[in-house]
């Protein structure tokens, strides 16, 4: 039991209180609830809770003004946010103001209770500055899927800070976008963010790159040329696919590192620089250092926060949201409206593997604002490969054709339509032939073939159906 300790819950919606209420009480946690955050505003003037809970968005005063209210009268106070709306701009909004914590709903009950004790436990020894706000600028990632309100949490958590930070995993998850979300929100947000990848430089190029020439250095060497690291001074570098890095620059990029100098190639005299790495891979770092091809010091200079980012197929419930950021930017870039998925697309492409993560998917979408014809996107509109480039569908087999077909007829009967044989029988027959043709590149007695038909029947029926 805490004595006397309090918690004090602000929430708009009713069950939330009475859960959140439950909760603390099984725990043995005082506390008390207000359904707006006037109304603890009010209260406060009086007295003061140990912790505060609050949602973010509530009527009157919403949750990130009561939390910088609360910072600047009392900075000691522990306020935890919770917010249905969980996206990277509230996560780090809250953190900036000074949160204790920050939880999306819907919420672990076990991890509010733990938050709340340490909170309670922490009240006296040290208490929360109450930073000043930033503007904040705008960062569009997406991930509601709560595998990435986790990297939303850690991108806010370092907000204040210059710590190195490696980001994990596969090609085309984001770790770009997220490097520069880091940046962003970090102290050298005004100064430059300069991305390097160590996959697509040439060895021999690389420590130049990196650190630039003296004129005369090398054969080539015109003129003297600053290097990245230069460049990122006072801001971030950001350093893609380190594991491809040579071992001679690893042990460079070590040493300047350590002295935060180094020299030019070809240069006798230091520089110095004030950066903040920000290095990412989507290999297995602790076994290239156990192969001998990454020096475990360097290993551990870098990994001192890690971060990892999910595939695509770890967080499915996302791309129906993606898809639609990326046909809304394909349209502004290309004109027209942004393409719209029909029920039954959608649930096809969201049971795909995407082995390219979310950059398969951004070039899914050009290709079907290119491509498709009219404004809904149909199971037909979809690049023929999707298929084989995306992998094997999952295996809970919900995207077998027969029952997205079962959908489709379910959804048109329940709209009341009928005769709707008269539209899915051509369709099921120009998708056949569509793909035999595609096989017998484009030799229609060969298509027929693999249709089982006879050629004229083929013709007739691509006739028929005006193709
Ligand atoms: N969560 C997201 N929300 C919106 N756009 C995203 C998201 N994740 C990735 N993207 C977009 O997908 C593309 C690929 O992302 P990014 O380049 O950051 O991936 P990466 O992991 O760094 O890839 P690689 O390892 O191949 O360099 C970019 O255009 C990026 O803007």
């Amino acid at each position: 039991m805490h004595k006397q300790a309090k918690v004090w819950i602000v929430d708009d919606d009713s069950s939330i209180r009475w859960v959140l209420e439950r909760t603390l009480n099984q725990a043995g946690i005082d506390n008390e609830t207000f359904s707006d955050g006037d109304q603890l505003l009010q209260r406060m003037v009086l007295e003061s809770p140990d912790v505060i809970i609050s949602d973010i968005r509530m009527p009157g005063t919403d949750g990130l003004e009561l939390l910088a209210r609360i910072s600047k009268s009392h900075p000691q106070l522990p306020v935890i946010i919770t917010t249905a709306h969980s996206d990277l701009d509230s996560a780090v909004a809250s953190y900036q103001q000074g949160a204790f914590e920050y939880l999306p709903k819907p919420f672990d009950l076990d991890e509010v209770v733990a938050i709340t004790e340490r909170a309670l436990a922490q009240v006296k020894e040290h208490g929360l500055e109450a930073p000043q706000t930033d503007q904040l600028p705008q960062t569009e990632i997406i991930g509601e899927a709560p595998a990435m309100q986790e990297v939303f949490r850690a991108i806010g958590r370092l907000a204040h800070s210059n710590i190195t930070v490696l980001i994990n995993g596969e090609s085309g998850t984001g770790k770009e976008l997220v490097a520069h979300a880091l940046h962003k929100h970090s102290p050298r947000a005004a100064s430059p963010f300069i991305a390097l990848n160590m996959a697509a430089i040439p060895r021999e190029l690389m420590e130049s790159e990196l650190f630039g020439h003296e004129k005369g250095a090398f054969t080539g060497a015109n003129a003297r040329r600053q290097g990245r690291f230069e460049q990122a001074d006072g801001g971030t570098l950001f350093l893609d696919e380190i594991g491809d890095m040579p071992a001679e620059t690893q042990t460079r990029l070590l040493r300047v590192l350590a002295d935060g100098e180094f020299y030019r190639v070809g240069g006798a005299t230091p520089t110095k620089v004030d950066v903040r790495i920000i290095a990412a891979t989507h290999q297995d770092l602790e076994e290239l250092v156990r192969s001998g091809e990454f020096r475990e010091d360097l290993f551990h200079r870098l990994n001192v926060i890690r971060i990892h980012i999910p595939k695509l197929s770890e967080r499915r419930q996302d791309i129906p949201r993606l898809m639609q950021h990326f046909f809304q930017r394909a349209a502004d870039e290309l004109g027209g409206d942004p393409k719209v998925l029909l029920p039954e697309t959608e649930q096809f492409l969201s049971h795909l593997d995407w082995p390219g993560n979310v950059r398969q998917l951004e070039n899914t979408c050009r290709w079907i604002t290119v491509m498709a014809s009219g404004r809904e996107v149909h199971l037909t509109d979809l690049p023929p490969e999707l298929n084989k480039d995306a992998g094997p569908v999952a295996e809970d087999s919900e995207a077998d054709w027969r029952v997205l077909l079962r959908n489709w007829a379910r959804n048109e009967l329940v709209q009341g339509k009928n005769h709707i044989l008269e539209q899915a029988t051509p369709e099921f027959e120009r998708v056949m032939i569509e793909t035999a043709l595609q096989h017998s590149h484009g030799r229609k007695r060969d298509a027929a073939e693999l249709l089982g038909w006879g050629r004229n029947t083929l013709t007739r029926k691509m006739k028929d159906l005006q193709m």
